[in-house]
C-alpha cells in the first residue's frame, strides 16, 4: 500500500461563465424544471469522477502560468453554454417541486490543491493496491444545504513533477453520464483549441435545453415528488442526499481491460457454446459488445464473491434519447436514462455455462427496451429507496463505453492516463468507458475487499486466456 500522502488546498477560485458578447456583463439568469427522469436522482449523492494526466516536462510553475489559465479561461466558455452547470439545485419553501436555476453571478467551484502522494501509484491499473480511499482528497466537496445544492465542483490536484487530475463531483439529479460527458468534451476540446474551432475536428454539440419533448402521460412526477417529500419525515423538501451505504474501507479499486480482440473472441466462443448446445436461432442473444462485456464482468464477480443469495440482481441504464416517441436530441441536457433490473438464479451464474445465463438474462432485457422501457417507471424512487435500506448486495453498471471519454478529454496535454469513476466505492457499480489503449476496447472499474478483488483479477484473466 501507498505511504500516507497529504494535500494543500492552494487557491479556491469561482468560475463564472463568460458573458456571450464583451457588452453584456454576464449571462441572463435561467431556470430549468426537472423531469421525472431528474426527480429520480434528487437526493442521491454526488458522481465522482477523477481524470488524471501525466506530462513529461511537468513543474508547478509551467502549470500555474500556463496550464491553470488555459483550464479556467476555457471552463469559462463552457460554462457559457451550460449556465445551469455554475448554478444550483433550490427546492425553495413556496415551490412545489425543485427546479434549476442559474441567476447572474452564480459560479461554479474550482479547487486548486497540490498533493504529495505518489502520481504513479495512483494510476496503476495492475497492483491492485489503490485503496479506495486514496482517490477522496482528489474530489471536492459539493455544497448541499437543504433547500439549494450545487450542480457541480471541480478541483485539479497538482502532483509536483507528474502532472495533474481533474476531480468532479455532479449533482445527478441535474445530469446524467451522457450530459456530463458532453461538458468534459466541450471544455477539453475548447481548452486545446483556445476557444477556437478547429478545422480538423467539429466542435462537439452544444446542449438542447427544451424540455418539452418529455411527455409524462402515466403522471410519474407527482409520484416521485410525493416519494421524496415522505423520504426522512412529513413534507420534508430537503435536497440532502439520503445515506448511501459505505463500502469496507478496506476495500482496493481494480481496472481491468476487454482487447477488441477478447470481445471478438468472447462472442465467438458464446456462437459456438450455442451451436453446440443446438440452439441454432442465435438472434435470440443481443451479442452487443455492451452485453458480452458486462455479463463476463457479472459472472466473474458473482464467483468471486461467492454470493450465497439465491437470486442475484443486475441494474444498468438504458439512454432513452433515441427511444422515446418522439425521440429527444442526442445532446438533450439532463437526465434520460431508465434503470434496467436482471436477476438471475446465482445457481446458474455459478455454474459451466454461467455466461450463457447471463448473457440470455440480459439479452431479453435490452431486446424488449424498445416497448418496455418505462413499465414500472412509477416504481424506481420507492425501489431505490428500499434498495438503500436492504443489505442485499445488488450489481450495477455506472457509465458506458459509447462515451468515448478517453478518446475525447485530451485538454492540450494529451489523454489522461487513468480515468476512474471515484463514487463507485459507495454505490458498489461496476463502472464501464472505452479503453485507456483505445482500439475498441472497453475498460471496467471494481471496488472490492482486496481478497475479493484478487480472485476476481484471477477469474477474469484465466476467462479471457481461454478464449
Ligand atoms: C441499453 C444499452 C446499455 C444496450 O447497449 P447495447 O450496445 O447492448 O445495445 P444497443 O442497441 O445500444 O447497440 C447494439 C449494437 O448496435 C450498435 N449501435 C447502436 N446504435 C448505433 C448507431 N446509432 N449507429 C451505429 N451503431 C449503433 C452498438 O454499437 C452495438 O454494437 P456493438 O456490438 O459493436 O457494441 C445501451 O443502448 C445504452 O442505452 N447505453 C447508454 C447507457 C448510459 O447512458 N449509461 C450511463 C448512465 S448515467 C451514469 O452511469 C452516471 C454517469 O455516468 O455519470
Amino acid at each position: 500500500m501507498a505511504q500516507p500522502s497529504s494535500i494543500k488546498v492552494v487557491e479556491v477560485c469561482w468560475v463564472a461563465p463568460k458573458p456571450s458578447s464583451p457588452d453584456s456583463a454576464s449571462p441572463d439568469d435561467q431556470s430549468l424544471p426537472l423531469t421525472f427522469f431528474d426527480l429520480l436522482w434528487l437526493r442521491f449523492p454526488p458522481i465522482q469522477r477523477v481524470f488524471f494526466y501525466e506530462i513529461s516536462s511537468f513543474n508547478t510553475p509551467l502549470f500555474f502560468d500556463s496550464i491553470l489559465p488555459k483550464l479556467k479561461a476555457s471552463l469559462s466558455l463552457t460554462l457559457q453554454h451550460f449556465l445551469p452547470l455554475a448554478g444550483n439545485l433550490t427546492w425553495p419553501q413556496d415551490s412545489q417541486k425543485p427546479f434549476l436555476s442559474y441567476v447572474k453571478g452564480d459560479t461554479l467551484s474550482l479547487t486548486i490543491a497540490e498533493s504529495d502522494a505518489d502520481f504513479y501509484h495512483l494510476v496503476s491499473t495492475n497492483n491492485f493496491n489503490i485503496e479506495a480511499k486514496e482517490y477522496h482528497p482528489l474530489i471536492p466537496q459539493l455544497a448541499v444545504s437543504h433547500d439549494q445544492a450545487a450542480v457541480m465542483a471541480l478541483q485539479i490536484t497538482i502532483f509536483p513533477h507528474c502532472g495533474f487530475s481533474i476531480g468532479s463531483a455532479v449533482h445527478h439529479a441535474a445530469l446524467d453520464g451522457k450530459t456530463s460527458t458532453s461538458f468534459l468534451k466541450l471544455w477539453a476540446y475548447l481548452c486545446k483549441h483556445g476557444g477556437l474551432s478547429s478545422s480538423l475536428l467539429p466542435e462537439p454539440p452544444k446542449p438542447c435545453y427544451d424540455r418539452r419533448a418529455v411527455k409524462d402521460p402515466a403522471g410519474i412526477e407527482p409520484i416521485y415528488l410525493k416519494e421524496w417529500l415522505n423520504a426522512g419525515g412529513p413534507n420534508n423538501t430537503s435536497l440532502m442526499s439520503l445515506g448511501v451505504k459505505e463500502f469496507p474501507l478496506d476495500s482496493i479499486r481494480g481496472t481491468f481491460e476487454f482487447t477488441r480482440a477478447k470481445i471478438e473472441a468472447l462472442r465467438q466462443s458464446v456462437m459456438a457454446m450455442m451451436a453446440k448446445k443446438k440452439q441454432q436461432d442465435h438472434s435470440v442473444l443481443h451479442l452487443s459488445t455492451f452485453s458480452l462485456t458486462c455479463a463476463y464482468t457479472w459472472v466473474c464477480l458473482v464467483k468471486a464473491e461467492e454470493i450465497k443469495a439465491e437470486k442475484i440482481l443486475l441494474v444498468f441504464s438504458a439512454d432513452c434519447r433515441s427511444r422515446l416517441d418522439p425521440s429527444l436530441p442526442a445532446n438533450y441536457f439532463g437526465n434520460c436514462i431508465a434503470g434496467r433490473g436482471v436477476v438471475a438464479e446465482t445457481k446458474g451464474l455459478l455454474g459451466e455455462d454461467g455466461l450463457f445465463v447471463a448473457l440470455n438474462a440480459i439479452s431479453e432485457s435490452i431486446k424488449c427496451l424498445d416497448k418496455t422501457f418505462l413499465d414500472g417507471a412509477e416504481t424506481w424512487v420507492s425501489r431505490m429507496l428500499n434498495a438503500l435500506q436492504t443489505t442485499d448486495r445488488v450489481h450495477s453498471i455506472a457509465g458506458s463505453h459509447t462515451f468515448g471519454i478517453y478518446e475525447a478529454t485530451d485538454f492540450g496535454w494529451g489523454r489522461p492516463t487513468k480515468i476512474d469513476f471515484v463514487s463507485i466505492d459507495r454505490t458498489g457499480a461496476i463502472s464501464f468507458s472505452d479503453s485507456k489503449n483505445g482500439a475498441g476496447g472497453v475498460e471496467v472499474g471494481l471496488v472490492l475487499k482486496k481478497h475479493y478483488m484478487e480472485a476476481f483479477a484471477s477469474l477474469f484473466a484465466r476467462g479471457l486466456e481461454d478464449l
